[in-house]
Parts: structure tokens; sequence; C-alpha cells
């Protein structure tokens, strides 16, 4: 579960970020709409703790995330929050698959190798499982982003425009399997986006 209160950002002072307050249940998603430079990425980077807010709160599982030193904090990230970067980020030199069970084996879950695989079927990227990063396409890089962030089963899933490189029918694959995931797996879903084609998949989304 994922709550926010009064949340304020400043990059510079000149820019003053006010965020509505969110509540998401497990299994319950948010999709947050708006036009480029609103501040979108900047709300995401706050839930995920990677910016420290102005003033204001999120919680996470109940933990106030603001609270955690930075080595917790990581520690913290890596079991309960999957991120989908606007830009993959992941290891080009290690293939799809040794950078999935690289995930795994970081947060201390152990590897597996079958969750790995059936990810990946999902996404319509298992045939790319031994390629390494630097010979994909960009919506293939994309999709081995999403499935980084959801191969431990986090409590949170935060999704930055996830769906932005690629074509319709892999737009509502990638959509379908998020909401999966986060029905599955207890997860809270955030996803941001300027992507007009997935809004209808959503029932409950806001306006920045
Ligand atoms: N590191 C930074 N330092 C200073 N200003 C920043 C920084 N990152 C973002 N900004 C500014 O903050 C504003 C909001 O940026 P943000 O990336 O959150 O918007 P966004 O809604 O996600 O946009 P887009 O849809 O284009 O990705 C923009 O005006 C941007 O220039």
């Amino acid at each position: 579960m994922i709550v926010t209160k009064g949340l304020c950002f400043s990059y510079d002072k000149e820019q003053y970020f006010r965020f509505p307050d969110i509540e998401i249940e497990k299994k319950g998603h948010l999709l947050m709409l708006g036009d480029s430079g609103v501040g979108k990425t900047t709300f995401l980077h706050l839930l995920a703790g990677l910016l420290k807010p102005a003033e204001g709160t999120v919680s996470i599982e109940g933990t106030d995330i603001a609270k955690l030193s930075h080595r917790k904090l990581d520690k913290f990230r890596g079991r309960h929050i999957g991120i989908v970067f606007q830009k993959a980020q992941f290891i080009h030199s290690l293939t799809v698959e040794e950078n999935l069970l690289l995930i795994q084996n970081l947060s201390g879950a152990g590897q597996d190798k079958g969750r790995v695989h059936a990810i990946l079927e999902r996404l319509n990227i298992a045939q790319k499982a031994h390629s390494k990063g630097t010979n994909l396409s960009e919506g293939q890089k994309q999709r081995v982003s999403i499935a980084a962030a959801l191969v431990n089963n986090p409590d949170v899933i935060l999704a930055d425009e996830p769906t932005s490189s690629l074509d319709d029918k892999n737009c509502t694959a990638v959509t379908e399997l998020l909401k999966e995931q986060a029905l599955q797996t207890n997860a809270s879903l955030v996803v941001i986006t300027h992507d007009h084609r997935i809004a209808s998949q959503f029932s409950n989304s806001i306006r920045l």
C-alpha cells in the first residue's frame, strides 16, 4: 500500500511542485496523466525515495521512507519497490537473462530462472533472453526494463511512461501485465504517462 500526504518539491526554488495526496490499496492502481513538464517523473521519483520531498510524506507498507537511512532505503527499495524507468536501465554487457538473475540476487530473494522466463514470455521477449542489451531495439529494452521491475514481485510498482516506445499490441500487453501483476502479488500500481492509448485501460486516474 502507498499513501502520500502534502508532497511538495522544488529543484531550484523557482518552480515549486505541489502534488495531490494519493492512497492506493494492495491490488489497487492509479494512472497519472499530465502534459510534458508538469512533474510526473518528479512525483514518481518522490514515491520511489529517489528524491526527498521539501514537505510531506510517502508511506509504503506503513514505512515513512524519508525516515530511512540511505542504506536502509536502498534495501527497502530492492525488496518493496519495482521501478519501470522512462529510459531502460540495465547492464548492456550482460544478457537479458543475466540482468534479471542479477536483480533477483541483489535483492537477497535468490535466483528463480522459471520466474525470469515466465515474465519474458509474457512480454513477448523470451527469444531475446540470451541477447545482450546492446542488441535490443528501444521497444525490447523497454520491455526488459518492465521485466526488471517485476521480477522480484514488489509491493509497489512504479511505472514511468512504460508504453512510450511500444506499438499498440505490446502497449496493451504491457498494461495488462502490470495490472495483472498487481492483482496476483497484492501490489499497488502507479503508472504515469501522456500516452492516451492506455487511459481507457485504467478505472482510476488523475491529471497532474
Ligand atoms: N534534475 C533537475 N534539475 C532541475 N530541474 C529539473 C530536474 N529534473 C526535472 N526538472 C524540471 O522539472 C520539471 C518537471 O520535470 P518532470 O521530468 O518531472 O516532468 P514530466 O511531467 O515527467 O515530463 P515528461 O512527460 O516530459 O517526461 C521540468 O520543467 C524539468 O525541466
